[in-house]
């Protein structure tokens, strides 16, 4: 039997609402093989991030050598990449290697505040590895770091911010309006060089959002692994983010982690 395969390469989230972890929860449920390429591991929780413990660049390129000399994959996501040297690293073997299907969730910082990309990687983020994306997601502030802006207030300014990024190269544009405030719906808008389209949904009150980014860009990688378009895929992740923040989970006792199995029992 043949299947879909998707790769995330991204830091582990021991938590198991984010990164790695939320990457392969997704990737299950969508129905695809999915692999994992450790970058850090972080020692998280629902209450914050307590460390940040970056894999050697020995050990990150061994585990992507692994993969693409062998197994090879249909599409890949990357998540937490952290430095400047494991961005640079990434970037060349994902062009070495002649990978297509990039989906890039430019991780910055985590909810509670944590940076999970050092200031110093932002060059090489945007010079290196943004070209290479078959599609990028940015949230509302990792928009405003990427183009150097200081906000993103309206859907007019987030449909400017869309093609400004997709200027630096990176195919498509999903820029995420979870942040967007004051608003009831929670719009996505995907900008593909040309057009505008738009992901919209009712904007669930809860505060158990843990990992959204990755479980959405996730989502959207299983499903271009499968072949499908960028509008299928966007809009099949949009549907499937939703249910999961609907269901979302109160453990721990801070921010918790969404639900990836919700889609499953409807
Ligand atoms: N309260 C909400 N209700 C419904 N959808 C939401 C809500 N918050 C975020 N979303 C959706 O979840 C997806 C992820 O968006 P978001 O902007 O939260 O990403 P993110 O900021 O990268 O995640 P995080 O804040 O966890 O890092 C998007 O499709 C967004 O529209
Ligand atoms: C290892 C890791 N990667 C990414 C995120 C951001 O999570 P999200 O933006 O999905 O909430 C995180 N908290 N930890």
């Amino acid at each position: 039997m043949s299947v879909g395969k998707a790769l995330t390469i991204a830091g582990s989230d021991c938590g198991g609402g984010a990164g790695i972890q939320a990457d392969l929860k997704t990737f299950q449920e969508r129905d695809v093989y999915g692999m994992s390429v450790i970058t850090v591991l972080t020692a998280q929780n629902t209450l914050g991030v307590h460390g940040v413990y970056p894999q050697t660049i020995e050990a990150i390129e061994a585990q992507l050598d692994a993969i693409f000399q062998d197994i090879g994959t249909d599409s890949v996501k990357t998540g937490m990449l952290f430095s400047e040297e494991i961005i640079n690293l990434v970037a060349k073997k994902l062009k070495d290697y002649e990978i297509k299907n990039i989906v890039i969730d430019p991780v910055m910082i985590a909810k509670g505040g944590a940076p999970l990309l050092q200031k110093q990687a932002m060059t090489a983020l945007k010079m290196n590895l943004l070209p290479l994306a078959r599609v990028i997601t940015p949230n509302i502030p990792e928009a405003c770091e990427i183009l150097g802006i200081d906000k993103i207030e309206t859907v007019e300014e987030m449909k400017e911010a869309a093609a400004n990024i997709q200027l630096l190269g990176p195919k498509n544009v999903v820029l995420k309006g979870g942040h967007l405030e004051g608003n009831n719906i929670a719009v996505d808008i995907l900008f593909d060089g040309n057009e505008y389209y738009y992901f919209e949904s009712k904007r669930i009150d809860t505060i158990h959002t843990h990992g959204t980014g990755c479980t959405f860009a996730a989502a959207i990688t299983a499903e271009l692994a499968k072949g499908n378009s960028i509008n299928e895929s966007v809009a099949c992740a949009k549907q499937f983010i939703q249910a999961a923040i609907e269901t979302s989970l109160n453990i721990g006792k801070g921010i918790g982690p969404t639900n990836h199995s919700a889609l499953r029992h409807k």
